[in-house]
């Protein structure tokens, strides 16, 4: 299933020997430039384009990245996946995928792989589902049918690098009409423990819905627009599911789970109890019913790359509704 070609031995001495590594490459580049079934049956097709672009007028929506280096590359390394696309045939390998999950661990994410083996019904019990990155120990991907399940570590640099990745290997492999959904845990504020927040607008902790991304010695802001029907129709399958309470609203991304989250029980505390429900109370007001670490990056570079895109949380509870009236 892997289609799994050899390395070529020049790419295998290299790597040995670090020079194939990520920042060498890039620094080079930059020198070198010098410029700047079942699851599918319960989530309707869509061909809906949430950003306009060129591929909007097209039926299927394609997986784009928007840099016009890549092109003119001739092999590009996914180097923390240890996919690429001279050693592996990467659209017969991943040509069919319509759904990605990722969530931040790995053992969640093969668990999430083999109850879509059962899901889809697919041959076998899925128990020796196969890592596609045994090779490197930074994430997993786990194939079942139509649907990639990847993990992406904790926070926003973590789960960056494998979008970067994730979103090229899609584009070399010619996918189009791929939805993406985060399923990850969170803190939930004002809502009951155990509830799954689908998200509809991902905010800073400022409260606004932008990413930030610092590039060189710039600061550009991205927009963290979500696929609001996406929203609606996970949110509908939900109705569905007895005993897990599922809600719409605004999710925080914070660049940390401690101070960035206001708790008190870090190794660094800079504020009094007051000031942190003070906090809380400011963001339930501002709609936000969750607090985690991805989802702005997430929407941001899922929703310009032309994927469908919606984070999912399920919830441990960071302030209950009644410390809030
Ligand atoms: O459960 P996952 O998907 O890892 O997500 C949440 O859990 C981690 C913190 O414990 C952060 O990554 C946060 O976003
Ligand atoms: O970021 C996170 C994840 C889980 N629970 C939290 O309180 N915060």
């Amino acid at each position: 299933m892997l289609a799994r070609r050899p390395r070529p031995p020049t790419l295998r001495a290299a790597r040995a020997v670090g020079c194939c590594e990520p920042g060498w490459r890039d620094a080079g580049e930059a020198r070198g430039t010098g410029s700047g079934q079942s699851m599918a049956s319960i989530l309707p097709a869509s061909n809906r384009s949430m950003r306009p672009d060129k591929n909007t007028y097209e039926r299927k929506r394609s997986v784009y990245v928007k840099n016009p280096y890549l092109e003119g590359m001739d092999e590009d390394i996914l180097y923390h996946l240890d996919l690429g696309t001279k050693t592996h045939n990467l659209p017969a390998m991943f040509g069919d995928v319509k759904f990605v999950c990722v969530g931040g661990s790995p053992n969640r994410m093969k668990a999430f792989a083999q109850f879509m083996h059962k899901e889809l019904r697919l041959e076998g019990d899925g128990e020796d589902i196969e890592d596609i990155c045994a090779g490197t120990d930074r994430y997993c991907m786990f194939k079942t049918g139509p649907v990639l399940s990847v993990s992406h570590g904790m926070g926003i640099p973590s789960i960056s690098i494998m979008l970067h990745e994730l979103i090229k290997l899609l584009h070399h492999a010619h996918c189009c009409d791929v939805t993406i959904i985060r399923i990850g845990t969170s803190g939930g504020i004002g809502i009951a423990p155990g509830s799954v927040v689908i998200t509809d607008t991902a905010v800073d902790s400022f409260f606004k819905p932008r990413f930030e991304q610092v590039i060189l010695d710039n600061v550009v802001t991205r927009s963290t627009e979500l696929d609001k029907e996406l929203a609606n129709d996970l949110f509908n399958c939900s109705r569905e599911i007895p005993n897990v309470p599922t809600l719409i609203g605004h999710t925080m991304c914070t660049y940390d789970f401690y101070e960035g989250q206001g708790r008190l029980d870090g190794a660094l505390c800079s504020f009094s109890r007051e000031k942190k429900l003070d906090y809380l109370k400011r963001a339930y007001r501002a709609g936000v019913r969750n607090i985690e670490m991805e989802s702005t990056v997430f929407a941001a570079m899922c929703g310009l790359c032309g994927l469908r895109v919606v984070p999912m949380s399920a919830n441990s509870v960071r302030l209950k509704t009644c410390k809030l009236l």
